[in-house]
């Protein structure tokens, strides 16, 4: 599988929101942080800006959204163009038909878990999603610490998947730069979303290409 990079423009200069999204052209996709103050103790945008955000964009919208009661609001953000639309297992009543409404919009439909979420219960989800984003931080801030003990996670997903013939894609997300890609590409991780990493480079294309180079170089 070949390795994706997602950059977060949490870390973005919000104020030149355009010229930051042209930093990063050679991304695979940009990762867009929903917070509502309720699922997690920050506010970023909602659909207004979103919307805008996925005209401008040069590369195609991931929208992760750490809000409550995604059942009702995330259909939205696959309307409003997001090419990818990640909920929260914890904050969602019924995953599998908000799953199958995202693709239904046209979406890549996809769950997340928070770093004290096991899989194991969750596993039945694969069948109906195109991804599964292990959070590899505490949701709501960039720029922390990532997480080694969230690998053996990503690992029991990915043999989950392998088992089942699955075709899913694994992203992390949280502390994801130079000195950790690697181990995350190593548990079969093939997204990954780097925000302080890249946007924190002088040159965030050449930390794109670094970053998906390291990964390639562990993916088996
Ligand atoms: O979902 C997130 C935080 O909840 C962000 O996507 C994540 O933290 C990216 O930032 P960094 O790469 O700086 O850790
Ligand atoms: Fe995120």
């Amino acid at each position: 599988m070949k390795p994706l990079i997602a950059p977060s423009i949490l870390a973005a200069d919000f104020m030149n929101l355009e010229s930051e999204l042209g930093r990063i052209a050679s991304a695979d996709y940009v990762h867009v942080d929903v917070m509502d103050y309720h699922f997690v103790p920050n506010l970023t945008l909602g659909i207004p800006v979103f919307e805008q955000l996925t005209k401008v964009s040069p590369v195609p919208v991931d929208a992760h959204l750490m809000i409550e009661d995604p059942d009702r609001w995330a259909p939205a953000y696959a309307e409003a163009g997001a090419a990818s639309v990640t909920f929260h297992v914890e904050a969602a009543k019924d995953p599998v038909r908000l799953a199958r409404e995202l693709r239904r919009l046209g979406a890549r439909a996809s769950v997340a878990l928070k770093p004290g979420t096991p899989v194991e219960a969750h596993l039945g989800l694969l069948r109906e999603v195109d991804m599964v984003l292990i959070m590899t931080v505490e949701p709501g801030f960039g720029g922390q610490s990532f997480m080694a003990d969230m690998l053996p996670k990503i690992r029991r997903t990915r043999q989950a998947a392998r088992e089942a013939d699955l075709d899913i894609w694994i992203q992390v997300d949280g502390g994801i730069s130079r000195a950790t890609i690697d181990r995350t590409a190593d548990a079969g991780a093939n997204v990954f979303v780097a925000g302080s990493a890249v946007y924190g480079a002088d040159d965030a294309a050449a930390e794109i290409s670094t970053l998906r180079d390291l990964a390639a170089a562990h993916t088996h």
